[in-house]
């Protein structure tokens, strides 16, 4: 199985329920697993059968840096599915954190999964 992972990408959003929290940007942080067939890249060194984790990067980033939303769940959500369409991705698992959301926790957040894990797309070698 082959996966192509994104730890700890963090970004400030317009993010939040409550009013205050719309006047303001707070820290998100994406870790972010893909499933990708990584041989056919592996086996040519070639860039352009890789999943470029430095483009899915910046599209999370620009995402979530320039949209607004209440909830984390919609934000975890909107970007795995901008990661699966734009990026040919079958399968992912997105832990979002909002790390200053609650005093009393180190961090507070949700995890999805979404797609199918597929001998195509990486389950398998
Ligand atoms: N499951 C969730 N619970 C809460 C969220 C959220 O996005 N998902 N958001 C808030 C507030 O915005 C909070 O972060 C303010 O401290 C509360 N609970």
């Amino acid at each position: 199985m082959a996966i192509v992972f994104i730890e700890n990408l963090s970004v400030d959003s317009c993010i939040g329920v409550y009013d205050w929290e719309k006047r303001i940007r707070q820290k998100l942080i994406f870790t972010i697993e893909m499933a990708w067939p990584n041989k056919p890249a592996a086996q040519t060194d070639d860039i352009n059968l890789a999943l470029d984790y430095a483009k899915v990067s910046q599209a999370v980033c620009d995402f979530a840096s320039s949209r607004q939303f209440e909830l984390i769940e919609t934000m975890a959500e909107q970007v795995a599915a901008l990661i699966m369409q734009q990026f040919n991705v079958s399968w992912l698992k997105i832990k979002l954190a909002k790390p200053g959301a609650v005093k009393q926790a180190t961090s507070v957040g949700v995890i999805i999964e979404r797609g199918t894990l597929t001998a195509e797309n990486g389950v398998s070698n």
